[in-house]
């Protein structure tokens, strides 16, 4: 017999929230990864602490995440670890606590990638919202502070956003607790592939330049097999970028 509803929403998307339970620090056996990433100031931990029950500090100043937080929450039976970044402005140069967070979407696998946006100041978030999805196939962006650009009179094509950058996009109000229901479901779909993200990436590499960096990801990739991105690795070797030449000389995001 079919089981009796109470009323005709129950598989709504804002029901769907009671099927959250917070598992603050309890991570172990996680069916999917998933990271959390962003310009600093952007609502990142505060998404977290909706999700996990934890208490992330957020706010402007003393508020900064600087080293990476985890903490774990279940979503339609699947269990889910989730890691909360410190900001970070661009996945090129770094400071060292950015590097945290770079560290964490180039080798540490999530399984999506949240990236969070300022809605009210969009178009400066987007230089690393572009930069991340060069590097991965599987993300959501959560377009957060909608209630800070709806006080200013800013209006988002969220539909036209998600066509052109590839990705869902998912309007929030995180401190409200609006649009996490929307969140966690469309982070499920796309971690379980319900939904596949075609991410924009930059067309039209130079054949040059393509060569080489073909070359040096297959070198990359023999010395270190298992070695994620291999090829925006090899793309910054050519970029002459310390830190990565270094990362490669000491394989130390093998690690991750
Ligand atoms: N108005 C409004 N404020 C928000 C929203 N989400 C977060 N905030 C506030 O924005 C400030 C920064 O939030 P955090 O969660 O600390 O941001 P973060 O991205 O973790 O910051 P970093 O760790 O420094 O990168 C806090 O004061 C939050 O309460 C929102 O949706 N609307
Ligand atoms: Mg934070």
């Amino acid at each position: 017999m079919q089981k009796p509803t109470n009323s005709a929403c129950e598989g709504c998307d804002l029901n769907q929230a009671s099927n959250l339970k917070k598992l603050g620090i309890n991570i172990d056996n996680n069916d999917y990864v998933v990271a959390l990433a962003g310009n600093p100031n952007t609502g990142k931990s505060t998404v977290f602490n909706a999700l996990t029950g934890l208490k992330q500090h957020t706010g402007n100043w003393p508020g900064k995440t600087v080293t990476r937080a985890e903490g774990g929450y279940n979503f339609n039976n699947n269990k889910y670890k989730i890691v909360d970044l410190p900001g970070t402005y661009s996945l090129l140069s770094t400071s060292q606590d950015e590097e945290v967070a770079r560290n964490f979407i180039l080798f540490g696998k999530p399984d999506v990638t949240i990236i969070v946006v300022d809605a009210s100041r969009l178009e400066r978030n987007l230089n690393l919202v572009l930069q991340i999805l060069e590097i991965t196939n599987k993300a959501v962006l959560c377009l957060n502070l909608m209630d800070e650009a709806t006080r200013l009179d800013i209006e988002i094509d969220d539909r036209t956003l998600a066509r052109d950058l590839g990705i869902p996009v998912v309007p929030t109000s995180a401190r409200s607790k609006e649009g996490i229901p929307e969140l966690l479901k469309t982070v499920h779909q796309v971690a379980t592939g319900e939904i596949i993200c075609k991410p924009h990436r930059i067309k039209n590499v130079p054949k040059n330049i393509n060569n080489a960096i073909e070359k040096l990801r297959l070198e990359i990739e023999a010395t270190y097999p298992n070695v994620p991105n291999s090829r925006w690795i090899a793309l910054r070797l050519l970029d002459g970028d310390e830190r990565i030449i270094e990362a490669v000389k000491t394989g130390e995001f093998i690690t991750e």
